[in-house]
């Protein structure tokens, strides 16, 4: 039975990585160890049966009996322990959700649904280490492994519409204080139905602006407004986030070789969990779009094509439907005026579950079935 050392099991993607494995009782095939950086001591969490109290996730003896390290404790943590582990001479296998080693030479960026044969080719070769993509790629990827699949996709854009768990709990929190912010303001005003609409709006404006309005984590009001800007500046125009684009998409699909240009422009709103994108798609040639559904729809079991109406896109399109869910729907999908080899299209995913935990989740059974 593989010895699987679990450290960020506490925070939010780990969380929801335990929340999925109790779901399909994958503890039941491994021995778990919990590592924690400050609960030493404590209790694991409820996977249904007895586990050792917690152990020093800074412990490099107790992480290096694992045959397998399960992490999402965060990039900093990465940067500081795995270098040790392996100067010690650790051979395991390290499964990350960080994206601090994703672009290193002797890793693979996870998404089997889309490069299963990437993965295995990387296991027979020795590679040991599998890491997490970003959850904007991840999520388009899965959305467009058709395409892609085809060696359709000349080139693609993507103009995202991100949520606030991307940036962390903490965020997640602030976007609901900055909303309830809004409405406490507003309130007087709504209660009266004869209040003049530009005096609310004037009302919301003026607590947008003010300067006790909660900004501690964003900085700036997310509810009632958006970012244009996320992670760090790449020093080209560029943000971090879009660099990833291009730069992961091809890491995955193993072709960084002949890349696929990737870029577009990522934009943090006020959605707790799902991500967004509206993607612009210059297909290599003019192929029918019946065609073009069902490679889309074919490519993986959780994609589902929703028709180009009104209704379906309102109802199943948005991340209130797909919050939770590990659905990727893909919809809005049309030829556009520039001509029959653009198309136009639009996807949303929960970026906690297949943009973060669902892949690891998914690498270690592949392990177990190695
Ligand atoms: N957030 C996201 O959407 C995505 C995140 N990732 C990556 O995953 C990693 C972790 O992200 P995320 O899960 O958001 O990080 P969190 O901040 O939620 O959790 C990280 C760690 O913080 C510690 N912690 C301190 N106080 C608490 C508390 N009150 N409750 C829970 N944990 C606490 C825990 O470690 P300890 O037990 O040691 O105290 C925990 O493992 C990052 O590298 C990130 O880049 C990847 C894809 C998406
Ligand atoms: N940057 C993503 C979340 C994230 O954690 O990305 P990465 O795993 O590439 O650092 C967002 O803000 O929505």
């Amino acid at each position: 039975m593989l010895r699987v050392g679990f450290v960020g099991w506490r925070g939010m993607v780990g969380s929801v990585l335990m929340q999925r494995m109790r779901e399909e009782n994958d503890f039941e095939a491994i021995e778990p160890v919990f590592f924690s950086t400050s609960q030493v001591g404590g209790t694991g969490p409820d996977i249904g049966r007895d586990v050792p109290p917690v152990k020093d996730a800074k412990d490099v003896e107790a992480l290096r009996v694992m045959d397998v390290i399960v992490t999402c404790q965060g990039g900093d943590y990465t940067s500081e322990i795995y270098p040790r582990l392996r100067a010690a001479g650790w051979d395991g296998y390290w499964i990350d959700a960080a994206s601090t080693l994703r672009m290193d030479k002797d890793s693979v960026i996870i998404l089997d649904p889309v490069n299963m044969p990437v993965i295995k080719n990387a296991l027979a070769g020795g590679i040991k280490n599998y890491i997490g993509g970003n959850c904007t790629v991840s999520l388009m990827l899965m959305a467009m492994g058709g395409l892609f699949q085809n060696g359709l996709v000349e080139w693609l854009t993507a103009m995202t519409y991100q949520a606030a768990s991307g940036a962390g709990a903490q965020n997640m929190r602030e976007l609901l204080q900055q909303m309830d912010a809004i409405a406490e303001a507003a309130k007087p005003l709504l209660a009266d139905p004869a209040s003049a609409i530009l005096e609310i709006d004037r009302v919301v404006a003026h607590t947008l602006r003010r300067p006790d309005f909660p900004t501690e984590h964003f900085q700036v009001p997310l509810a009632g407004s958006l970012i244009p800007w996320i992670d760090r500046e790449m020093g080209n125009g560029q943000s971090r986030e879009e660099w990833k684009g291009q730069a992961e998409t091809n890491k995955i699909l193993g072709r960084e070789d002949r890349p696929v240009p990737v870029d577009g422009v990522c934009v943090r709103i006020g959605a707790m969990r799902c991500h967004s994108q509206a993607l612009t798609v210059k297909l290599k040639k003019d192929v029918p779009l019946d065609e073009i559904e069902e490679m889309i729809g074919a490519a993986n079991d959780w994609v589902k094509v929703v028709p180009n109406r009104r209704e379906d896109s309102m109802r199943e399109l948005t991340p209130a439907a797909v919050t939770g869910t590990l659905n990727i729907p893909v919809g809005r999908l049309r030829k556009l005026n520039m001509g029959g080899e653009y198309l136009g299209a639009f996807t949303c995913g929960d970026q906690l579950l297949w943009g973060a935990a669902e892949p690891l989740r998914r690498m270690l059974h592949i392990l177990r079935e190695a």
